[in-house]
């Protein structure tokens, strides 16, 4: 990937969460939860179907107030600021299933995805960058997103995410239902985006390859932190494993 509009100023801020807890109306579904993404490298969140993954993005990103604990990012407190806020302070999302709006076209969507950048020349030159980057979607800007293959849609909706000139990604299980030839595409996206400088923080269910591709992490299950560590560390605890991960 190239960034021939300009460089990007190097990540410098560390997403922190401190002892969140939150849940929905009936229950607490995060129990005193604390993580933190540093810049410049990938941290990843695993754990099994409803351990609390989404509810911890959606607490992050305003959608699930935060009932006890902070959130900061850099040094902005940004607990349960409203999400718009939030995306303006440099924190983008991709959401999971590699979501899309089916019925706009590709440069449709990425013009959904630029729609607080109020400066139209900056917006052009982001959208120029996108295709840049994911030459494929300059050649499909014309076409229905719903047309497009698995692994298109994987980088238009990482595209729409990434015009709003995020300096943090949260990616939301975004291997979940591709095919493996896709999945391996995406993993090589985020490994790109972070040599480009972006800080991400990837929520996923598929150990291997999540841990593979990232720095540090940390294991959910029912709503706690039951391990963190380097992604070495992590892949390397066979107990985790047996544990946690399904394998034995
Ligand atoms: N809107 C909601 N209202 C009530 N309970 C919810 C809601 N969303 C999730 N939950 C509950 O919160 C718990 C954690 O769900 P969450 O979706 O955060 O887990 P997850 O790790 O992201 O799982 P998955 O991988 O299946 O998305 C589950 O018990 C789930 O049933």
């Amino acid at each position: 990937m190239s960034r021939t509009q300009g460089p990007r100023p190097e990540a410098s801020r560390r997403l922190s969460v401190s002892g969140v807890t939150t849940g929905y109306v009936r229950a607490d579904v995060l129990h005193d939860v604390s993580i933190e993404a540093k810049p410049g490298r990938i941290t990843c969140i695993l754990g099994a179907n409803g351990a609390g993954k989404s509810t911890l993005i959606r607490s992050i990103l305003g959608l699930t107030p935060v009932r006890r604990g902070s959130v900061a990012f850099g040094g902005d407190t940004i607990t349960n600021l409203a999400t718009h806020r939030i995306a303006a302070l440099g924190i983008a999302t991709v959401p999971e299933g590699n979501r899309v709006l089916p019925r706009m076209s590709v440069l449709e969507n990425l013009k959904v995805g630029g729609l607080l950048e109020k400066d139209r020349h900056r917006l052009a030159a982001r959208m120029e960058r996108m295709f840049e980057t994911f030459p494929r979607l300059k050649e499909r800007r014309n076409q229905l997103a719903g047309t497009l293959s698995g692994g298109e849609r994987s980088m238009l909706s990482i595209a729409r995410g990434l015009m709003t000139d995020p300096e943090l990604i949260v990616f939301d299980e975004p291997s979940l239902g591709l095919s493996p030839l896709f999945v391996s595409e995406v993993f090589r996206i985020v490994r790109q985006l972070k040599e480009e400088g972006y800080t991400i923080l990837l929520v996923e269910q598929n150990v291997r390859q999540t841990l593979d591709v990232a720095d540090d992490g940390y294991v959910l299950a029912q709503g706690r932190v039951v391990a963190a560590g380097t992604s070495a560390a992590l892949a390397a605890d066979g107990e985790l494993h047996k544990a946690y991960f399904g394998v034995h």
